[in-house]
């Protein structure tokens, strides 16, 4: 038994610029030089150096031949096309399978990021699954061995949240999936899963389109399946030889071929900071395999006791022969070329160089018992029969028989198209389209959704060559006009799916102008592509969202949202924007923001919870468990900066501040107040403007007010909710007013003494080059724990807030009565010296005035004392309230 030390082979491939990046004028962040490729940081040029098997250019200098395939453009192009692809990486798959060695090719990458097009290609650029088993069947073909017997069957499988799903059967997947089997000699296989035996390529072909259309109906209302899923196709390739004493020997060969789900799925395990920790299970597989990966990467590099955690994911169970195994195994990463994916790149890139170091030990299936064989063998025994009967490959009944039934099969477990069309939200009458020989119409009936060019169309129209249709929630067409209408210069290309969603997002209909939030604002701004591209990845996601929560009855909407870092950054330098997710319940009018990963570990649950809800399982979850649920939170609502200059020439600020949200638009008007004042809070006064360099050295104090917040808008959408402003004046802690509950003209009587104890220049510099940020945030009410208190009565937060107040005040009054008394005490004190120098006095007369100021001063203490602890006791049983409430 012949075996061989084998490493994986690492090819990586980068596609050109898409129609977005060329839009957004996006830099290639990648060179490749023979086998090496060099990635650059587009912020500070920083190089680093790679080295593969194979580094493919396939980013620019090519043509479109006169079939439409991308080939180089010149001879001393250095483009590398699909041919050249499978000529160095399926040809030597091929060939292993001849010999019977197992063999598996990954697709690794970013979403979008051109796996598909290396496995299976687009169109005529067909890709190294297609071409390889096109070339299995004319070495077949051209291997007409009477001595052996050659068969090849096919077998299709998608792994989605960890459910293995058969995509050559079309029913709707049985609740929890395939089952995963292991055999002790040749470890995990899925049990049931269709084998199809097939004759010739054309069948291949037509079982792949079969299993494509089942991946992406798989559920309507879930585009974007397809970079969250991985899909295994496997062709077993199984040699029969006939000895001369009419034994046989079976030489058979696993040829897998897989395209794993987007790599940037794996970040949002981690999903921080939120409560549902215990993460899906949809990237379970895609993280399992990072981990095998770099497991076996140290046991290749001599470490000692090493797990290989195989066992932690489905994918890697079924792909354990390929990893570190019996196998003969290929990786092509694939790289998106533009700068704004450089962080995503590079990921791939280091996850590439570490796949490099596995050794795999590749082992020739020679042997009769093979289970593998054996049941190839049992599926195939009468097509054996009818094969040997006429000497080849070729037509039998038997054979015919054997597919019609299979295909029998298939069709009757086909779901039918008033299911597909109910999914993709298409209602019986939606739309009637006329053809008169001169021009085509649509009309929308019964008020169906459908958008014409990115606007939604009320009436009939007259539809113009190349209009995009959308119909329903995720239906989407090009109308090729009539022959007359269509020009030669019509790029039908252009119009793919990211042409569609930038229409339908430009006009709206993804519910955010991206214009109004700035996005577009400086193209050149790296952070503002990023933040584009997410934003457009986003869109189909929160569809779907919204498409399951109005499904599922969650009264749940999704909006994408830009969050702007110069909303809370003092200096105002920062342009740096990010997507952020508002989450909003219509009906009880309350809000949450997410951030991307949040939103995404979210959506994974969701769609778990949905494909349970499909299989009619019961997806009532508790809350702690429910993605859709998450406890009242208060909302950043909008900022207002005060430069804070005018401090260091001692000069005080008076004005009316307008408080702007993310997106610029008006939240509310503030009266702020700040003034230089004595240490013991008082106003200084206008006199005292000084030099700022006299202030170095010296204590300096001074106070903000904030009286009142008028027209606030989130309050006088809903009088339930409420309203604080809070504040951070460089590290010191961060000062908050009461909340005001229900009130657009919000009293907010706030005052805040700051001290600096000895002021230096870098504090002054301070002073001059930034803004004190006022944030307003929204509070909304907890229906659990603060049922019936609402509606202008209080509640134990808010008597502790304003308790606190008061607290403060008294104590304010306090301090002030306790420095007269000392006064008092000096005072008296001078006049007893002065007595005691003269002759024998009365008592003075201010000696009652004494006594009854430390009467005062004892009460005030204790009234003080016995605050504090009045609202100590009131928090502490808030705290327990909300704990009891929360649990
Ligand atoms: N080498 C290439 N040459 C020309 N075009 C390419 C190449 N690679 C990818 N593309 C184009 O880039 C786009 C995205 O590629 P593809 O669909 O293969 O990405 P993907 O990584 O499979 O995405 P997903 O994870 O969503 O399935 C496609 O329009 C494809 O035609």
């Amino acid at each position: 038994m012949p075996s061989s030390s084998d490493s994986v082979k690492v090819a990586v491939r980068v596609r050109p610029f898409n129609q977005r990046e060329k839009n957004a004028g996006s830099k290639c962040v990648l060179s490749m030089n023979g086998s090496t490729t060099v990635i650059t940081n587009p912020e500070n040029n920083d190089k680093k150096t790679f080295s593969f098997d194979h580094s493919y250019w396939s980013h620019d200098s090519s043509r479109e031949d006169e079939n439409g395939v991308f080939v180089p453009d010149s001879s001393n192009s250095n483009y590398a096309d699909q041919r050249r692809v499978f000529s160095d990486l399926g040809q030597g798959v091929l060939d292993n399978a001849w010999q019977g060695y197992n063999a598996a090719l990954f697709a690794y990458g970013q979403t979008g990021a051109g796996k598909s097009y290396s496995m299976i290609g687009y169109g005529p650029n067909k890709g190294i699954v297609p071409i390889t088993c096109e070339e299995l069947f004319k070495a077949i073909e051209d291997n007409q061995d009477k001595t052996k017997q050659l068969q090849v069957s096919f077998s299709m499988l998608e792994i989605y949240n960890e459910q293995v799903r058969d995509l050559l059967v079309k029913t709707k997947p049985q609740a929890g999936g395939l089952k995963i089997r292991q055999n002790p000699q040749t470890g995990f296989y899925v049990e049931g899963l269709k084998q199809v035996p097939v004759r010739d390529y054309n069948e291949i072909e037509k079982l792949m389109e079969q299993g494509t259309v089942n991946r992406t109906t798989a559920s309507t209302n879930m585009n974007a399946t397809s970079s969250r899923s991985h899909m295994v196709i496997t062709i077993r390739f199984a040699q029969v030889f006939k000895n001369a004493d009419g034994q046989s020997n079976t030489r058979s060969s696993d040829i897998n071929l897989v395209d794993l789900a987007g790599s940037e799925r794996a970040d949002s395990t981690g999903a921080t900071g939120d409560r549902l920790k215990e993460g899906s299970a949809i990237n379970q597989s895609l993280s399992t395999l990072g981990n095998v990966i770099s497991a076996l990467a140290d046991l290749a590099m001599g470490k000692k006791k090493v797990l290989v955690p195989y066992r932690d994911s489905v994918l890697t169970k079924l792909l354990q022969s390929a990893l570190g195994g019996n196998s003969r195994t290929i990786m092509i990463a694939a790289l998106s070329p533009a700068d704004i994916n450089y962080d995503e790149t590079l990921s791939t890139l280091r996850y590439a160089d570490r796949a490099k170091k596995i050794q795999n030990k590749a082992v020739v299936n020679e042997s009769p018992t093979d289970r593998l064989i054996r049941e190839l063998k049992e599926e195939n025994a009468k097509l054996l029969e009818a094969l040997k009967k006429q000497g080849g490959v070729g037509r039998s009944d038997d054979l015919r028989h054997l597919l019609e039934e299979n295909e029998k099969k298939m069709q009757s477990m086909t779901m039918t198209w008033e299911q597909r069309l109910e999914e993709a939200r298409i209602s019986d009458n939606h739309a009637r389209i006329e053809n008169t020989g001169s021009e085509v119409t649509l009309e929308p009936l019964n008020n169906a959704k459908i958008y014409v060019n990115g606007h939604r169309i009320h009436k009939k129209i007259r539809l113009e060559n190349l209009s995009r249709l959308k119909f329903g929630s995720s239906c989407l067409f090009l109308h090729v006009g009539l022959p007359s209408e269509r020009k030669q210069s019509d790029n039908i290309d252009r119009y793919d799916y990211d042409y569609f969603m930038m229409e339908l997002a430009d006009h709206r209909e993804v519910s955010v102008d991206l214009h109004s939030q700035g996005v577009y604002e400086s193209n050149d701004n790296l952070n503002h592509m990023r933040v584009f591209q997410e934003y457009m990845d986003l869109i189909p996601q929160i569809s779907e969202a919204n498409a399951i929560s109005e499904e599922l009855k969650k009264g749940i909407k999704f909006e994408p949202e830009i969050k702007s870092q110069a909303s809370h950054d003092a200096k105002v330098t920062t342009s740096n924007k990010e997507v952020i997710i508002r989450v909003s319940n219509p009906n009880t009018k309350k809000v949450w923001i997410w951030s991307k990963i949040k939103f995404l570990h979210r959506k994974d649950l969701m769609d778990e919870m949905y494909v349970k809800w499909l299989d009619s399982e019961n997806v009532h979850l508790p809350r702690d468990k429910d993605p859709f649920w998450d406890p009242v939170e208060d909302i950043f609502l909008g900022s207002c900066h005060v430069l804070l200059q005018s401090l260091s020439y001692c000069v005080d600020t008076d004005e009316h501040f307008t408080l702007h949200n993310y997106h610029g638009k008006e939240e509310a008007v503030m009266q702020v107040q700040i003034y230089p004042s004595t240490p013991s809070g008082d106003y200084i006064g206008d006199e005292s403007i000084v030099e700022p360099k006299e202030l170095v050295g010296k204590r300096f104090d001074f106070v903000l007010k904030l009286p009142q917040c008028m027209g606030v808008r989130w309050t006088m959408e809903d009088n339930s909710r409420g309203i604080y402003c809070k504040s951070q004046f460089r590290d010191q802690a961060v000062v908050k007013t009461k909340t005001v509950w229900g009130k657009s003209y919000a009293e907010l009587g706030f005052k805040h003494q700051f001290t600096v104890k000895k002021i230096d220049m870098e504090f002054i510099r301070y002073l001059q080059s930034h803004n004190l940020v006022l944030e307003l945030w929204g509070t909304q009410v907890n229906d659990e724990v603060h049922k019936g208190h609402r509606n202008g009565a209080t509640n134990g937060e808010e008597e502790a807030d304003s308790l606190k107040d008061e607290c403060e005040s008294l104590k304010k009054e306090n301090f002030k009565l306790k420095q007269t008394v000392h006064k008092q005490k000096e005072a008296v004190s001078l006049q007893k010296t002065k007595k005691v120098s003269q002759t024998k006095e009365t008592p003075p007369k201010n000696g009652n005035l004494k006594a009854a100021l430390e009467k005062q001063e004892k009460s005030l203490d204790e009234v003080s004392h016995s605050l504090s602890s009045c609202v100590g006791a009131l928090k502490e049983s808030v705290a327990n309230t909300l704990k009891k409430a929360k649990s």
